[in-house]
């Protein structure tokens, strides 16, 4: 391999140096601009990790997220398409602050040497990128360090972050017993919609469900899907809105999961009809949130990553016992910190179900979920999926059924493992799981909406001087660092009734977040209000 390559390519997508940068929540995210030699970068290290791995791929996908402006987003997937071992984040976080070009390739060779790769095996690499005109230039300084290092380099062009989840876990399964699908986009479709005519078992779905997909990726993704789906099968009836990815600046605007869930109202346009069922994907399609406007009340409800979670959980356990399951396989479910308190107790009392908190980013949930035989993790922000052990699926196939009841559970819960996406919170997935549990259960949304009942929850975005000065420990929900800020929050929170608060920087903004709930509306949002002074306070000056 050869030094001055790496050295001409990178001068070829030039990083302003700054700040030094920290492989964060979900990758690195930054400005379009700064992110192109970060994204060079971030092909040098898969470069490394592919080699390390036996040559087995590394997936990398740009993404949209909430501020097309500023936010745009890099990361890498590992080959069994769950994120990158958090060891490694630390060695991509030095290659990105190096402060030359010359540094950078010296460095990418100690860190061969020290990691001992074989620069002289292959390796290979595969891209995907969302809807926006940025990530072509980005895919190419991808496509770059590649050249550069002698690495393969597949460009999947506009896929959803799921999408390319799946086809790294399915490039790196060919042929092997464990294949994961077809490594193709068509592929994917193909086990989708497989998969949920079985796990449907004859069921019809009632009433149509209208997908808002932010105007970004999942539109088409999802449109491409429908063409294959057999609506008289599953009587399934999917309206796809907001689904126009021409004009980037409408990206996410007063659309998508993000909005529905902090704004907790529905998209403005089309305006939901009360009594239609209702979601929204978030711009890059791993994020899921359902709602209706219930047509008694006219009030709005929504049904965020919490209640997907219960509603999978549930089922799930339900199956179990069906299918003279129960104690031989253990179903958890794990959340975050911002998992609205009602809905972790219903978990543990009602469906008496072990609830594991992590630090938030599905890195975090994913790798604890996979303690469990069935793991359902989701973020209260709609990210999430259920992750099926391999012994899990092989017990559904093998076990011998007692009874007609018993058999048709089993292959619901195969079937479901085949639906699911086991490699990343992947929206459209999520979304056929919920149409397939909600007719299983004929339920209605009224139904879902009353299983528990929220506690009043806020969710505040607070600007710092230096977020850094925020350290935490117990998953997120205590501060250890500044000295005595913690105290000050929890003499604050015993002020209020039933109420939790916490405060945290955020790993993707410069930005502190405070959540806070509490008995009533009006003490969660003032108490989000005096722990964000708090914040404020110890934050060194803005
Ligand atoms: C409160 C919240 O929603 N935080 C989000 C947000 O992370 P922060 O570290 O809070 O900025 O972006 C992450 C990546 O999309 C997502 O995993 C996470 O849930």
């Amino acid at each position: 391999m050869d030094r001055n390559a790496i050295i001409e390519a990178s001068k070829k997508h030039d990083i302003v140096p700054g700040k030094p940068y920290k492989y964060g929540t979900a990758g690195f995210r930054m400005a379009a601009d700064l992110l192109e030699g970060v994204t060079f970068r971030v092909g040098l290290l898969s470069a490394l990790r592919t080699r390390k791995l036996g040559g087995q791929a590394i997936g990398v996908m740009v993404t949209a997220s909430h501020n097309p402006a500023k936010d745009n987003g890099v990361k890498i997937v590992d080959p069994m398409g769950d994120m990158l071992e958090q060891e490694w984040e630390v060695f991509a976080t030095d290659l990105v602050n190096c402060s030359s070009h010359e540094v950078l390739a010296d460095t990418f060779f100690k860190l061969a040497d020290q990691l001992k790769v074989d620069l002289s095996s292959s390796g290979k690499v595969i891209a995907g990128r969302d809807t926006r005109p940025s990530g072509i230039t980005l895919v190419q300084a991808l496509s770059d360090a590649c050249a550069a290092t002698n690495t393969a380099y597949v460009d999947y062009k506009i896929l959803t972050t799921p999408q390319l989840h799946y086809l790294t876990r399915c490039v790196n399964t060919e042929g092997l017993p464990s294949s994961y699908g077809e490594t193709s986009e068509a592929g994917y479709y193909k086990k989708l919609n497989s998969a949920f005519e079985r796990a449907m078992r004859g069921k019809r779905i009632s009433g149509s469900v209208t997908v808002d997909c932010a105007n970004g990726v999942g539109g088409p993704k999802l449109n491409e899907l429908l063409k294959i789906v057999d609506p008289s099968k599953t009587g399934i009836d999917c309206k796809v809105v907001n689904d126009d990815v021409l004009k980037p600046e409408i990206l996410n605007l007063d659309c998508g999961a993000d909005f529905v869930k902090t704004r907790q109202r529905a998209p403005p346009n089309p305006k939901p009809q009360p009594g239609d069922r209702w979601c929204s994907l978030d711009g890059d399609a791993d994020r899921l949130i359902y709602y209706w406007v219930d047509p008694d009340t006219s009030s709005f409800f929504m049904f965020d990553g919490d209640r997907i979670a219960t509603l999978a959980a549930s089922f799930i356990a339900d199956l179990f016992r069906a299918a003279g399951l129960e104690g031989e396989l253990r179903i958890g479910v794990v959340q975050t910190a911002y998992a609205n308190g009602a809905s972790t107790k219903y978990i543990e009392k009602h469906l008496q179900l072990p609830v594991v908190c992590t630090p938030t980013g599905v890195k975090h949930l994913h790798h604890a979920a996979c303690n469990f035989d069935i793991g359902v993790y989701f973020e209260a922000n709609g990210h999430g999926t259920v992750l099926f052990s391999p012994d899990a699926m092989q017990l559904f196939a093998k076990k011998a059924p007692q009874s007609p009841a018993q058999k048709d559970a089993l292959e619901t819960l195969q079937a479901l493992g085949e639906l699911i996406n086991q490699t990343v919170g992947d929206a459209i997935s999520d979304m056929l799981m919920v149409e397939v549990i909600l007719a299983h259960k004929g339920w209605g949304l009224k139904d879902w909406a009353m299983t528990y009942q929220d506690l009043p929850n806020r969710l505040v975005r607070v600007e710092v001087g230096d977020k850094d000065l925020f350290q935490t420990t117990d998953a997120e929900r205590k501060l250890s660092h500044p000295a005595g800020a913690q105290d000050e929050i929890d003499q604050t929170v015993k002020k209020y009734t039933n109420a939790r608060s916490f405060a945290r920087a955020s790993g993707t903004e410069n930005a502190c977040r405070v959540y806070a709930e509490a008995a009533t509306r009006s003490e969660a949002d003032d108490l989000a209000n005096k722990v964000a002074l708090i914040v404020k306070q110890y934050g060194g000056g803005a």
